[in-house]
Order: C-alpha cells, then structure tokens, then sequence
C-alpha cells in the first residue's frame, strides 16, 4: 500500500498537535469529525464491556471539550448495552459536537445526567463515584492547558477517591498528553483508551501510575491523513499581529533573482511574499530586472546590483543585505551565464539566513547542493533532477521516497512539484494534491516560493512552511481557474492569495502584554 512508505509505523507516538493536525485533514478528506468522536466513544464503551464484563452500574464523568464529547458518546452506547448508566457533566459542552452527543444524552429518559460545574455541586454526587462497578474518565483529553482548575480538580480527586477502576478516554485527566509530566494531580487509571496513535506522554517515564493498561483504537482516520497537506497545517504557522507591532514584525524578505532577460520572476516572488503576510519584500537584481521592478509596482522595494547578470562582485553587497533579512529566497530570473553560477555558489554557502532555492540556483548548486535546518528547494521535475542527478520517479509512492531520501541526504527540506506536491524533510513527508493543470503557466512556481519564503517567516518548521505554501498556492490556482479557466496568469494567484490564507489561518491581534 503506497502511504505505508509515507506513514511512520502505526505504534510511533505523536504529540498532540500531531493529533490536532492528522484530525483536521482527516475532516478536509471527508471524514467528518463527528465520524470520528463516534468510533471514539464506541471504542470506549467496548473497551470496558471487554475488561470489565462483570460491570453493570457505570459513571462516566465528561468535561466541557470533545473528551467528554467522548465520554457522552461512550454513555450512550454503554446504556444501549443494557448497563446502568449515570453522567456528570462539568458543565455544558460549547463545541457542535460535543455538544449534540451532551443534547443526545440528555435525551435519554434511561440514562440519569447531572451538571455540576462547582466543586460543591460535584460534592453533593459523591454517592454516584461510590456507587459505581467502572467509572469512566472522560474530562480532558489532549486539549488541557496548565493546572487543573474547578470543577475538574475536584472530579479528578472524587474518581481517584473511588473504588471503581477508571478508564482513561485519550488521555488520563491531569497527565500532559505531550510530556506525561502531572502537575498537581491526575487520574489514575487502570486502562486508557487512546485514539489513533499514542500521545507521547502516555509513553513517557512515570506516566504509568496515571495511564494503567494503554490501548490504542482505531478511529477511523485514513492513512493519507498523515501525509496530505490541509487545513490542520495551519497550526503550525503564526498569523497572529500583536496590536503594538512595529514594521517587519511580520516578516522580511529578500529576494535574490532576476537579470537583464528576466525581470518577472523575482517580482512574482516579492509580490507573492507580501499578499502572503510579509512586511517586506525587497527583490536585490540586476539593474535591468531592478528598475522593471521599481516600475512595476511601488509595493517592491529593488536594489540594483549593477550589470547585466547577479556576479561574484555583487556576493559581498548581497550578504550584507540579507542580514536584515528573515528569509532569503535565491534563483528566480537569474539565468546560468557567466558568474551567475559561482556567485549563487558562494551566497548560498555564506548567507546565515533561512534559504529558498529556485529555479536557476538550484541548478547553479545542482553538483554540490548546500544542506540546513533551514534550507528548502522547490524544483519542478528537471530541476529535482539538476538538483539529485536522477529523474524523479513517476509513481507518487516512489516519489514520496525519493524526495524523502534525498532531503535526507542534503539534509534539507525537498518541495518537489507537480500534479501532486511531494515535500520531505528527509523524516516526515508531506503531499499536496492541492491544484490545477491551468498552472502550468510560467511564473506560479515563483508564487509558490514567494509564499514559500513568507511562511518560514511565520514558522521554525520549514517543512510545513513549504508543504503550507503549495497547499494555498494550489488552492489560488483552483479559485484562479474556476474563475478564468486555463487562462489564469501567475497575477491571478497572487490575487487570490488573502482570502485563500484567511480561510485557514488564525489572524488574532494579541493585546500587547503590559
Ligand atoms: N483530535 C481528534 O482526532 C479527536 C479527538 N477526540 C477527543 O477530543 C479530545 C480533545 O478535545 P478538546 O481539544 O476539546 O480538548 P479537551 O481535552 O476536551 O479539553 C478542552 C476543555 O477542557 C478545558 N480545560 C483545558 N485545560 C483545563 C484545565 N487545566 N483545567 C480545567 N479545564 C481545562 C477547556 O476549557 P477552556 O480552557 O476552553 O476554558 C475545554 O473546555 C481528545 O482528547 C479526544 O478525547 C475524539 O473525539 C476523536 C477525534
Ligand atoms: N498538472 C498540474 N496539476 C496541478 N498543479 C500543478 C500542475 N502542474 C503544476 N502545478 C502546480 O503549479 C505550481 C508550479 O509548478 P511548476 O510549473 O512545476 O513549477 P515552475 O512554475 O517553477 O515550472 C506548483 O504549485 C504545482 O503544484
Ligand atoms: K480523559
């Protein structure tokens, strides 16, 4: 099966984040998310028919968040078992779908619910904690954030006070699902039903007292929602603006291509770079390409280096250019002739900066690439091949391990792009089925390292950068083309870049913190 190659070995533990990620592209797959919270609680409920087939009486205590969304769930279908079923709820349940299972067991005449969102409410239900054979901890999962606060300490220390063996939905209430680490207190449980893949922390040293028995079920996620670019990749990414923000806060580029047959391609980039959420995009060119720039469009900044083609006179000036820079994307419109080659060289192995490699310099460093934690290459087919020396493989499975292969070997991030996007880290590879064959237009290769280049300013992870980058490009390809068929040009990405990105990103102003 092709996504085994992509897919780490389903026992390898993920964070919650991860989980967040996989959850949301799954739902962009189109398995709703409600689909998901179902096979939760189901998994529950069977868990604790299966290892405690002696239970009859069940108290399942549910929180405010989808983890007591699992917990109503996980009621419902102990109730239909015949089991006698009592609920706490923490108080009412605000997300959809929490809340439809919360209104579905409310429902039922033949399962008893009480709120008690204060600890002397909780107090008052102490009989129910005792009067259970199994007690089902469905509080937190992977959304908890800090110390326990009330009710839910109170509930924790109730479930602990009890005889009943607990099971743990997710993740044990109290446990950080990332770390394993309890700050004050947590369920101890005797088993936990986790969901899809472990949570590191359940794994973690000591976690064992809170975790008991770990189970992993099944939810229903498809593997392809481990590998394929979505909306849950946007978590990755920072938009957010603080209100006491200053200019190039949010991103500087440097842009280093053009030359005196080229002039486009850098602006596409730079212009691709601002619409995407930079402060500044400035393209540093061949006089030529520079003043084309100037000309165009007065959001481009352009330094000119003088003559006709980037040389090794200009490496110095560029260097020191780029040092006010947070990302430096190098290739575009640079052409092959003269020193071009030598110099993109020479930049490509001084500059301290996050690097995106195009076009022309990824031919330039075809024989010796240059390799970094933050180094991403974005060729097309030919230039993978300038770039490796063998042709990309046609099936996505081989590609995916060819890509994977050679960012492992340069030791940097690989966009390969195509019908579908192939990007690798040399670990995790990510795929983009985002796009239309309108793109085969010239110039929205440049739109995708412009995004590129911007969102490692919104990132440490250049990976998700690249692999966010052509999952918005395609999309604004899609948007472009619906509207324009196959007559789009690389313009009309770039215009449809905004509302592509505010359709998934969070773009909160954050009030300075005083
Ligand atoms: N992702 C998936 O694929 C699937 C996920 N699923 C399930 O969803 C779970 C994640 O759900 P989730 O994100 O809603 O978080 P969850 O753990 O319910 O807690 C959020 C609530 O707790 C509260 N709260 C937080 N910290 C607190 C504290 N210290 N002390 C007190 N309260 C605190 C917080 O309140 P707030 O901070 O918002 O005021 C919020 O109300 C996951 O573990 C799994 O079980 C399944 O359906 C299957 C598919
Ligand atoms: N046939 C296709 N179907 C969907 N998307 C495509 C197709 N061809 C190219 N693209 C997209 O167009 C963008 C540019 O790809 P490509 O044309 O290979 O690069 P370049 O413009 O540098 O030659 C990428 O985001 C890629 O995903
Ligand atoms: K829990």
């Amino acid at each position: 099966m092709f996504l085994s190659v992509c897919i780490v070995d389903d026992m390898e533990a993920i964070s919650s984040l991860e989980m967040y990620v996989v959850d949301r592209n799954a739902e962009w797959l189109g398995v709703p998310r409600l689909v998901l919270m179902e096979n939760a609680g189901a998994a529950v409920a069977r868990n604790v028919v299966g290892r405690f087939p002696g239970a009859r009486r069940v108290l399942v205590v549910c929180g405010t968040g989808d983890n007591g969304g699992d917990g109503y769930v996980a009621a419902r279908h102990l109730h239909g078992a015949g089991l006698w079923v009592r609920v706490v709820g923490l108080g009412e349940p605000r997300e959809e779908l929490a809340r439809a299972n919360f209104e579905a067991v409310r429902r039922l005449w033949g399962v008893e619910l009480a709120l008690a969102a204060t600890p002397l409410e909780l107090l008052a239900l102490q009989d129910w904690f005792l009067w259970a054979d199994v007690i089902i901890d469905a509080v937190l999962g992977t959304g908890v954030r800090g110390a326990l606060r009330e009710p839910h300490a109170t509930a924790v220390d109730l479930m602990n006070a009890a005889p009943a063996p607990k099971v743990a939905v997710d993740v044990p209430s109290g446990l950080d699902p990332d770390t394993g680490e309890v700050r004050d207190k947590a369920v101890r449980a005797a088993l936990t039903v986790t969901f899809h893949k472990p949570k590191r922390g359940l794994l973690a040293e000591g976690a064992r007292r809170y975790v008991g028995e770990l189970v992993v079920e099944p939810i229903g996620i498809p593997p392809e929602a481990e590998v394929v670019v979505g909306p849950g990749d946007f978590a990755y990414l920072d938009f957010s603006r603080r209100a006491d923000a200053k200019k190039g806060d949010h991103g500087r580029v440097l842009v280093v291509g053009g030359s005196l047959e080229y002039s486009g391609a850098p602006m596409y980039v730079a212009l691709a770079a601002l619409r995407s959420g930079v402060d500044l995009a400035v393209i540093a060119a061949p006089e030529p390409a520079a003043q084309a720039a100037k000309a165009y469009s007065p959001d481009i900044i352009a330094v000119p280096l003088e003559g006709p083609r980037l040389s090794l006179r200009h490496v110095e000036k560029v260097l020191r250019l780029a040092e006010k820079f947070d990302v430096v994307a190098i290739g575009p419109g640079l052409g092959l002739e003269g020193e071009t080659p030598d110099a993109v060289k020479e930049i490509a192995a001084r500059v301290k900066k996050p690097l995106v490699v195009d076009a022309d310099a990824i031919k330039a460093l075809g024989g010796s690439p240059v390799g970094g934690p933050q180094v991403v290459y974005t060729p097309h087919a030919g230039e993978f091949k300038a770039l490796t020396g063998v042709e990309p493989p046609r099936g996505l499975r081989e590609r995916a391990e060819a890509v994977r292969e050679w960012a492992g070997r340069i030791g940097a991030v690989i966009l390969l792009k195509g019908r579908y996007d192939v990007a690798s880290d040399g670990r995790r590879v990510k795929i983009n089925t985002t796009g239309t064959p309108a793109m085969t237009v010239g110039g929205t290769g440049d739109v995708l390292t412009g995004l590129t280049a911007a969102f490692m300013t919104k990132t440490r992870d250049p990976l998700e950068a690249a692999a966010v980058a052509a999952f918005v490009n395609g999309l604004a390809g899609e948007e472009a083309a619906a509207q324009l068929g196959f007559h789009i040009t690389a313009s009309d990405l770039i215009e449809k870049i905004p509302s592509v990105v505010r359709r998934y990103a969070r773009e909160d102003i954050t009030s300075p913190r005083p």
